[in-house]
């Protein structure tokens, strides 16, 4: 479990809170959604939870765990994942190889196992010859879904995932919902998606509106 403990942030010397007194609990087995207003502050309060960037003040912990006891790069390397709206895949590189680049540094009992990847793009429906191909030449949704397999093989506990569905249309966006339920569910992983959609938001199983600086979760 994720929780998040008076959390204050703003940004400039003198700048007004963003939010502050924000504590939340985020629980394994469930996909969360976070919607917003532009501005809000949802893509900053990603970053706090990625451990890429430090609130002004308040504490996160994994676990019971202060995520800076855990260490910046042992929690972003083995404790979170991220997805992107923009799927930030490595170019000329096929899908397989995308993910096992990224299962190289963990210590997963599949690294370098081409078979575990390709069945697990294949259950999202890349097959074998899409895998190995550029992924530049694999539609939007395929990048995507790429992104997630990539996200979820590398076994983290959380999954945060920045407007997943920015870029895709109903269908895909759809799919992409899917597959986070189904990892959040039967893998038991906490999936925290920021979204402006709100169809994508009603499907949270927690639905959090951060609204005059307050997270408010329903
Ligand atoms: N590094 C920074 N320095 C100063 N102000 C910043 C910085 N990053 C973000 N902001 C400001 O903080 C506020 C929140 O930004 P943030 O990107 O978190 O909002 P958001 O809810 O994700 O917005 P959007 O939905 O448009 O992506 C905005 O007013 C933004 O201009």
């Amino acid at each position: 479990m994720l929780t998040v403990k008076n959390l204050a942030h703003w940004y400039g010397k003198t700048g007004k809170p963003l939010y502050e007194n924000v504590n939340l609990s985020f629980e394994d087995a469930k996909v969360y959604t976070i919607i917003g207003a532009s501005g809000s502050g949802k893509t900053t309060f990603l970053a706090f939870i990625a451990g890429l960037d430090k609130p002004q003040s308040g504490e996160i912990f994994l676990d019971g765990e202060n995520i800076e006891k855990i260490g910046a790069t042992n929690y972003r390397k083995h404790k979170v994942a991220i997805v992107f709206q923009q799927y930030n895949l490595l170019a000329y590189m096929s899908a397989l190889d995308n993910v096992l680049t990224a299962l190289a540094v963990t210590d997963s009992e599949h690294k370098n196992d081409k078979q575990y990847v390709l069945d697990a793009l294949a259950g999202v429906g890349i097959e074998a010859a899409d895998a190995k191909k550029n992924v530049q030449q694999l539609s939007g949704g395929q990048q995507q879904r790429v992104a997630i397999i990539r996200a979820m093989l590398v076994d983290a506990n959380i999954v945060i995932a920045d407007e997943p569905t920015g870029n895709l249309d109903d269908e895909n966006s759809a799919m992409i919902v899917k597959l986070f339920q189904n990892f959040a569910h039967e893998h038991h992983k906490t999936v925290i998606i920021v979204t402006h959609d709100t169809k994508i938001a009603q499907q949270g199983d927690v639905k959090i509106k951060l609204a005059d600086r307050q997270f408010i979760a329903s």
